[in-house]
């Protein structure tokens, strides 16, 4: 009797799918397996205990984030990554240099990690790691796949203290795998791979007070090398890294208040949150009325608001010739624990309690932007995740049951 090829699933309970020729038949959770005939028949059942066996649709759901370096990446990732309820670290007893990061639901890559060059290399060739060419994105890609398909890889790590590529380190198929960095976006075939992608998208006024906020207070660089800086990277930030903004599902986007007339300070912020339309299993947020347009003040009798004020806005609109939803909030809170109120008239925000959101920020008041629009969107960013995850579970689980109904 010959038997068809044999998947299994690596992480446990999760399920997978097998196809043969003639019918789709269902793998199992725990670590178990389904032994086919090539005809499609089951022919036995038992534990895996570990040898050639692959899974053929892996679980592992893959997010795409993608920003300019400075642009709150990390932060955004110890917000999503404490909406899953954990705190992330670097992989244990690895590289003290490596940049992943690690919890029980995520694991975070950075893909700086796929640089071809490194900082001799660039600057030898004369091209900056925003350049395509500095960058390795058919080993991304096959790498990125590989997780997406259950199986472990060795992935590069740029050394970001060196400037070397340091021996690779073992990544195993998580829960969630996030890409962050410059390029998720970049390539169609990495692209493809992503149930979900975002971009920080961080105007120029922004990103320069918040350069000169950490590179000099922080890291006692320069005025005049942090403008230069800035200015040397703009030709290939604008060629190949703010075009992936087109991609994404949702934009988080910055920007200099409108409150204050000519302000030019970049503390008080304009953040819109612009939510494509039609993606599977995200909702997009909404205030008080889903598809109106809503202009919203709500500084009054429930909310403190000092100079220059809140202001909320909703409605839809167009986003490169996509339908979208954005979602509005300029100004800034003057006390945290108030934001419940504004929570309370938003809408789609996939809680799994009252004030959720309130008690995120709440827990993290310390982190960049907790106060503002950056933070806000952010959060409810890291509920839909948390809302398609486990959408997508819940599909998969169902998946089996729908087959064996065929
Ligand atoms: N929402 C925010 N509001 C104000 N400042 C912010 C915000 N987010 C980030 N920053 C500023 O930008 C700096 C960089 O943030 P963060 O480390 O999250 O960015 P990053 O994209 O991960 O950076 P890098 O890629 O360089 O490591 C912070 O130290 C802070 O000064
Ligand atoms: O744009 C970047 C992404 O973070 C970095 O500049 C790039 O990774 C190169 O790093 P380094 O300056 O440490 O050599």
């Amino acid at each position: 009797m010959a038997v068809c090829t044999v998947y299994t699933v690596q992480p446990l309970n999760t399920s997978c799918s097998i196809s043969t020729p003639t019918k789709t038949h269902i793998g199992f959770n725990q670590k178990q397996v389904f032994l086919f005939t090539n005809g499609g028949k089951k022919t036995s059942r038992g534990r895996f205990r570990g040898g050639e066996i692959t899974c053929s649709a892996g679980d592992t759901i893959v997010i795409g984030l993608a920003a300019d370096s400075g642009c709150g990446k990390s932060t955004f990732m110890r917000r999503l990554t404490s909406v899953f309820g954990g705190a992330a670290s670097p992989p244990k007893g690895g590289n003290p240099d490596s940049n992943t990061l690690i919890s029980d639901t995520t694991t975070v890559i950075c893909l700086d990690d796929y640089h071809s060059l490194d900082r001799t290399g660039r600057k030898e060739k004369g091209v900056t790691a925003l350049d395509p060419r500095a960058n390795d994105f058919d080993l991304m890609y096959q790498q990125v796949k590989a997780l997406k398909d259950g199986v472990a890889v060795e992935k590069p790590i740029y050394n970001h203290v060196s400037g070397l590529l340091d021996p690779p380190e073992l990544i195993k198929p998580p829960k969630i795998l996030v890409i962050e960095g410059l390029h998720p976006m970049y390539d169609q075939r990495v692209r493809d791979l992503l149930d979900f992608s975002i971009y920080l998208d961080i105007s120029n006024e922004v990103k320069f007070a918040w350069k000169i906020q950490r590179d000099m207070a922080e890291r006692g660089h320069s005025l005049e090398s942090i403008k230069a800086s800035i200015e040397a990277r703009k030709p290939d930030f604008d060629a190949y890294i703010d075009p992936q903004k087109q991609y994404a599902d949702a934009v988080i986007e910055v920007l200099p208040t409108r409150l204050i007339p000519d302000d030019n300070e970049g503390k008080v912020l304009r953040v819109k949150l612009i939510m494509k339309e039609g993606v599977k299993y995200f909702n997009p947020v909404y205030l008080f009325d889903e598809g109106s347009s809503i202009s919203w003040i709500p500084c009054g009798r429930k909310l403190t608001c000092s100079y220059p004020g809140i202001k909320f806005g909703y409605g839809p609109d167009a986003y490169f010739g996509h339908e979208v939803s954005v979602l509005e909030m300029d100004g800034q809170f003057d006390r945290l624990d108030e934001l419940i109120y504004v929570e309370s008239h938003l809408s789609n925000i996939s809680t799994k309690f009252y004030g959720e959101i309130t008690q995120q920020i709440l827990k993290h008041a310390d982190f960049p932007g907790s106060n503002n629009g950056t933070g806000l969107f952010q959060t409810i960013v890291g509920l839909k995740i948390r809302d398609l995850f486990e959408q997508i579970v819940a599909n998969k689980a169902l998946a089996p049951l729908e087959a064996t109904k065929a």
